[in-house]
């Protein structure tokens, strides 16, 4: 029994089939890549998981719990953390405000800028946001205006707010999206650290092979809304599915 247990999911928008009875589970302690071609579901699919969107039919059960019907802040309150494409942010708070809300909502179970001049003299927020701006190699930039950080280290800073929550589940939404290498490879490395050093389970969608060899441990290929192979990373680049998959092929 994985930590995250998805059984016969259905996503329907208007004509087009999204999702397609789709079944998953993910192993605790491991990073599960979703890959497969453009509008293959997997942002559908992560969107489920999140309280983003309802499915149609199935379920979505993590830690044993459902987490269909509950509101994104519950879910993230059951330890479900995700880092979207962009970067959701507070551009015109600094990095260490920024951490301090995420650390605070962690306790408090939702996003409150209100509560920042409190939440600042907070002596266990601060020292936890340090911590986790610490831990993504933010600590020296603390003070900036988060809206005046590159892209990488804007995807950083959402990290430590996630990271900041103290989730049992990471959801990655292409983490290196429009990264150049060398902060691709800085994404990857910092990604390995933490999931070693905190045991986080993660799930990461991704187009660039790249990330998903050097990060996973368990791929599931999507196309036409339906995971179409599961396997390790050794075993799915000559799989023929995969192959026909990535070529335009209709599967069978
Ligand atoms: N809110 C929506 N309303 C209507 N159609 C949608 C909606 N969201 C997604 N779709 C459609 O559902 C299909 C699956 O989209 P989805 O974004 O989940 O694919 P994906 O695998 O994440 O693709 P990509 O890799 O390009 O991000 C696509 O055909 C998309 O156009």
């Amino acid at each position: 029994m994985g930590i995250l247990e998805v059984q016969n999911v259905n996503k329907r928008f208007g004509g087009l089939q999204a999702l397609n009875n789709v079944n998953l589970s993910v192993r605790e302690g491991s990073v599960h890549a979703i890959i497969g071609p453009n509008g293959a579901g997997k942002s559908t699919l992560l969107n489920c998981f999140v309280g983003r969107l309802m499915p149609d039919t199935g379920s979505v059960m993590f830690n044993g719990q459902s987490l269909l019907g509950l509101k994104p802040h519950e879910i993230n309150q059951h330890g479900v953390s995700r880092v979207f494409q962009t970067p959701e942010i507070f551009t015109d708070l600094s990095l260490w405000e920024n951490v301090m809300i995420a650390s605070f909502a962690r306790r408090d179970g939702a996003f409150r800028l209100n509560a920042l001049g409190r939440v600042a003299r907070d002596g266990e927020i601060r020292d936890h946001a340090a911590h986790n701006l610490e831990d993504v190699g933010l600590a020296s930039k603390r003070n900036m205006i988060a809206s005046t950080l590159s892209r990488g280290d804007k995807r950083r800073l959402e990290l430590a707010m996630c990271l900041a929550q103290e989730p049992k589940l990471l959801l990655l939404d292409e983490p290196t999206a429009g990264m150049s290498r060398a902060d691709t490879n800085n994404t990857i490395d910092l990604l390995k650290r933490i999931g070693e050093a905190r045991g986080i389970t993660k799930v990461v969608i991704e187009h660039d092979m790249h990330v998903v060899f050097s990060l996973a441990d368990r791929i599931t290929v999507m196309a036409q809304g339906t995971p179409i192979v599961e396997d390790a990373p050794e075993n799915i680049k000559g799989n023929p599915k995969v192959q026909e998959a990535y070529l335009g092929g209709a599967h069978a």
